[in-house]
């Protein structure tokens, strides 16, 4: 297996006595996308400020390896970042923004200057070049701050909730993008809270929980170590206690619409079986669980990571 480009190596960190991470680790190769989750307040912006050396962990290490050899501090010029803290030059025009941010990484003003028009383009920034960052939305500002960490090609680019506050259209421009620029050998870490995302955009997940870890692998393995099935059943079954079906392990409700989660071992076939006549049943479908519902048991304590 090829070296990865990033290594994190048993990090942790305390604020007053209360460690917020705790001894993680994790690396992303070329290529790959790795998106870090969990729970508000789990540790992942801590974590990326850490790899960033904003605040430098307190224990462990970060081994960056992104042009074959060993690097004293930051690779600044293979490294690209977008903060969870938005925000800009105010006053400055938007092509400005973006040379000046080239030109710290050491990279041909020329090649920006064809770069920023081509990407102010396809995120719907044409023409957009010479107005500041006061005259834009809070979308199109992050759109700006997009390109800005991404401007000199990085081999590694690190987005830290690069889609909150998107609407569904920018969130699937940042995804389209993404997407590409791993396509085309950019290694990627992304935290992000829209599970949907992160399960068509990633190929492994780091999930943490109170700062440590508790999934990490690829998407289809954690959904197949931890995707039990769940039954969605539309009807009105109000006043019935389907939680006391056999293999059930909880049920959530809405007006017309159960869900039932099963117990690990329970295949669909013989659950089925299980059913009462009386049972009204409009709609039913059975399916495995989703990221979504794997992250929302882990916040809730009721998923961990069997090592
Ligand atoms: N500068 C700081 N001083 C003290 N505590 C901090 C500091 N920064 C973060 N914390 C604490 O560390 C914990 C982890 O915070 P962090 O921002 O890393 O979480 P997160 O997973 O990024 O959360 P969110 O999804 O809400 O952005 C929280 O309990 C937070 O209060």
């Amino acid at each position: 297996m090829q070296q990865p480009l990033l290594e994190v190596v048993n990090i942790s960190k305390s604020y007053k006595n209360s460690p917020v991470v705790n001894s993680i680790s994790f690396d992303v190769h070329k290529g790959e996308i790795l998106g870090i989750l969990g729970p508000n307040g789990a540790g992942k912006s801590t974590t990326i400020r850490g790899i960033m050396n904003i605040i430098p962990p307190d224990d462990g290490e970060i081994r960056f390896h992104l042009d074959g050899g060993k690097h004293e501090g930051l690779p600044k010029a293979q490294l690209g970042y977008l903060p969870e803290e938005r925000g800009l030059y105010k006053g400055v025009r938007i092509m400005d923004i973006l040379l000046y941010f080239a030109k710290l990484k050491d990279y041909p003003l020329s090649k920006a200057k064809e770069r920023a028009f081509a990407y102010l383009e396809k995120f719907d920034l044409k023409g957009k070049e010479n107005s500041k960052i006061e005259e834009l939305s809070k979308g199109m500002a992050q759109k700006v701050q997009f390109i800005a960490s991404l401007i000199h090609e990085p081999k590694l680019l690190i987005l830290d909730e690069p889609f909150s506050g998107l609407d569904p259209v920018s969130q699937d421009i940042f995804k389209q993008e993404i997407n590409e620029l791993a396509k085309n050998g950019t290694s990627i870490l992304l935290s992000a809270h829209q599970m949907n995302l992160v399960e068509e955009l990633c190929d492994r997940i780091f999930m943490i929980h109170q700062g440590r870890e508790v999934v990490y692998g690829r998407v289809h393995d954690v959904k197949q170590q931890f995707a039990d099935f769940k039954c969605e059943i539309i009807g009105e079954n109000e006043h019935m206690d389907l939680s006391s079906l056999q293999g059930v392990k909880r049920v959530t409700k809405e007006s017309g619409k159960q869900v039932l989660f099963l117990e690990k071992e329970v295949s669909p076939q013989v659950f089925l079986r299980t059913l009462p006549e009386s049972l009204d049943i409009k709609e039913l479908h059975i399916d495995r669980i989703s990221l979504h519902d794997i992250f929302v048991g882990i916040a809730r304590g009721g998923i961990t990571n069997e090592k």
